[in-house]
């Protein structure tokens, strides 16, 4: 199983800049790379990389997107003096060429293809490429918005050609629409290219009619362009979020991708000029562990913009965090997109209705028989209540950005536990102990026997389960002292254990604990504090017990075909979690589990992000093969196998809208759709 996350950075490709006073292009400066490194070596991440040389692309690598003629101009520049550089630059929309150019976008070029060999060969899991100049807005015969050579582009022609790929995700963070990729892949079905960008209804640049939603591909290639079109400024961490939850990772996930090759750009993020959104360092982190789970763990992470370096560095170095396995940050921020924001994400997904099989049963009948686009739902001044109040006042302040951003990353960041993962040594735990993996002892009989003969005497009956209790209780402890990140137990009666754990955790002081409960439930503990939130995946209705703002029931029947679990873990179980934002996650699978080990391990991997990855999971004993499975996922020793991909059924579909419709109020990330006549 590959493991290690790769960092490509060569200093040669700070020399490229500009020469002349260009208000359009002087943000594209060389320090974007010197100090989004510094900030990775500050970090101490660059020595936790596997240090991968960059190399010059080949005319042919080039050639496998651009044109002979775009290469030839390129080429011919490194010996222009700085009268001819300009004359040329004037010939493309906000690009400029200086005599190192050429050579420094080779560079870029090549050290993109050197991280896609080292994840395609296994010698890394993951990684990520400082490069510039940039290329997601370069076309086959032009240079455009500070892009020469479409790095990430010949990345997926090289891979499909060297690897025999079929199916390329790309996904493009940056703020701007990376149009030179949709051109190049408009018409091609293996390569999934999605896009969201600052629009305002074509205002922003490239200010093109081909960036809006509707724009979905073209021949054999529709339903493989997906462009998010953000309308307003101010976009934040809830907003992209829900893209994420919504958009892109149902279509991802039923796509099915062998690569995901990230176009990064970090002018997304708060602080940053061209951007002007609201959305902090930490979300970076959740949009990058949600990649991991998909391709076997095969991710590459390119840079692309980011014109704030503070705001750049601490993006930078939360991704690579990520990449290399750490937990993930608390996200900060009310957890409810914006009007705008669900609007673009309702249009985009009744674009692409006809093209997902997710999509099928989605009802977007607002837009039944209407063909032009006019008619999609489009806010022309949603009124001002349902804009994000924006952190800093203007995001042209750097010095109030830079101070900011100190002390949000001084709340956000917390020390990593030494150990991940603490377990009571259970039968098969033998499968996964490595130095990550701490064994417990049992806390001492007596000891138990106090602790639960006063306050959990009403759950526990017998002596039996009072020692698989005792483990339990050490684990929590160890969670709470942040001594390990995460912890795995079993139990006889997992359901027993499941419910003093919840009520152990309140009382060690978790304010929220979420927890995912797999199969019959039997005892439901009282959520009317809020202290608890409870998703019973279950067969059937819990006996009279029906859903409320703390407490659902969600039927579930495992398919036989595969894993069909997708749209309930993105479209509820996770907007319900991120809205309710727990500080500590319990997972727990009791017996006759109406989940296949493959639905179960998707909601483990999932999950992660939440509660700063801190998961206590208790799985019923008899349980072997389940139980190493979300081990190894809590370790991070395996990249996560979530089975064959099934589309939901009309009937679960309509289950989980209905829950949706019902709760959206409350659970503000559950919004997919603007209810008419608001
Ligand atoms: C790579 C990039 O998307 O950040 N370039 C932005 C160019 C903006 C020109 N006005
Ligand atoms: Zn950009």
């Amino acid at each position: 199983m590959a493991s290690g996350t790769a960092l490509i950075y060569d200093e040669e490709m700070t020399t490229h800049k500009l020469l002349w006073s260009d208000p359009i292009c002087d943000i594209e400066v060389p320090e974007r790379l010197s100090s989004s490194y510094e900030q990775l070596r500050s970090y101490h991440l660059v020595e936790r990389c596997v240090h991968v040389p960059a190399r010059e692309g080949s005319e042919e690598e080039i050639l496998l997107v651009h044109s002979l003629e775009h290469l030839e101009v390129a080429k011919s520049t490194q010996t222009m003096n700085e009268e001819e550089l300009k004359r040329v630059s004037e010939n493309y929309d906000a690009f400029f060429f200086h005599p190192s150019t050429y050579r420094c976008a080779r560079l870029a070029v090549g050290a993109t293809l050197q991280l896609v060999d080292a994840v395609m060969s296994g010698k890394v899991r993951n990684g990520m490429a400082l490069v510039r100049p940039p290329g997601h807005h370069s076309q086959r015969n032009a240079a455009n918005g500070f892009c020469l050579f479409n790095n990430v582009a010949i990345a997926a022609e090289y891979a499909k050609l060297k690897y025999g790929l079929q199916r390329i995700l790309i996904v493009d963070w940056d703020v701007h629409h990376g149009q030179g990729t949709q051109y190049i892949f408009e018409e091609d079905p293996s390569v999934l290219y999605f896009s969201w960008h600052r629009y305002e209804h074509q205002e922003f640049w490239p200010s093109l009619k081909e960036s809006d939603y509707d724009a979905v591909g073209l021949g054999k290639g529709k339903g493989f362009n997906i462009n998010l079109p953000w309308n307003k400024v101010g976009m934040g961490n809830s907003d992209y979020l829900a893209a994420f939850f919504h958009v892109l990772l149902p279509t991802a996930f039923e796509f099915d991708p062998e690569l995901v090759i990230v176009s990064s750009g970090y002018d997304s993020g708060i602080g940053d000029p061209e951007g002007q959104m609201n959305a902090t360092p930490e979300v970076f982190a959740h949009l990058t562990h949600f990649l991991m789970q998909l391709a076997n763990g095969k991710l590459c992470v390119i840079l692309e913009g980011g014109y704030h370096l503070k705001s750049l560095g601490e993006s930078v170095c939360m991704t690579v965090k990520t990449l290399l396995g750490d937990p993930v940050p608390q996200v900060s921020g009310e957890m409810a997109p914006c009007l705008s924001a669900v609007e673009s994400i309702q249009n985009v997904r009744a674009a692409h209705k006809p093209y997902w099989k997710w999509l099928a049963y989605e009802d977007t009948s607002f837009l039944q028989n209407l063909s032009t686009k006019s008619h999609f739902l489009k806010t022309a001044n949603s009124n001002p209540s349902t804009e994000h109040e924006s952190k800093i006042t203007n995001n042209n302040d750097t010095v109030k950005v830079d101070r900011f951003l100190e002390l949000h990353m001084k709340n956000i960041l917390f020390p990593v536990p030494p150990i991940k993962t603490a377990t009571t040594g259970c039968e098969g735990s033998e499968h996964f102990l490595s130095e990550h993996v701490q064994l417990v002892k049992e806390m001492d009989k007596t000891e138990v026997e106090a602790l639960v003969s006063g306050f959990y005497a009403d759950l526990v009956k017998d002596n039996k389960t009072l020692l698989s209790l005792g483990s339990m209780f050490v684990i929590l402890d160890k969670i709470l002292k942040k001594e390990v990140c995460n912890g795995i137990a079993t139990s006889p009666t997992a359901a027993l254990s499941a419910a003093v754990a919840l009520r152990h955790s309140v009382r060690l002081g978790f304010q929220r604990v979420l927890c995912v409960f797999v199969g019959d439930m039997q005892m439901i503990p009282n959520t009317e504090d809020g202290k608890m939130l409870i998703i019973n995946i279950c067969e059937k209705e819990q006996s009279g017990k029906t859903s409320c703002k703390h407490y659902f029931s969600l039927n579930w029947k495992e398919d036989a075909e595969g894993n069909d679990f997708f749209s309930a873990v993105l479209g509820f179980i996770l907007p319900v979690a991120y809205s309710y934002q727990p500080n500590l996650t319990v997972i727990a699978v009791g017996p006759n589990r109406n989940l296949g080990i493959s639905g179960i391990s998707l909601l483990v991997a999932l999950i992660q992000g939440l509660a700063e990855s801190r998961i206590f999971a208790v799985i019923e004993d008899t349980e072997i093969s389940l139980m190493q499975n979300v081990a190894k996922l809590l370790v991070g020793a395996s990249t996560p196998a979530f089975g064959i991909y099934v589309p939901p059924t009309q009937e679960k579909v309509n289950r989980i809208k209905a829950l949706r419709d019902q709760f959206q109020q409350e659970w503000k990330m559950l919004q997919c759709s603007v209810k008419e006549g608001i």
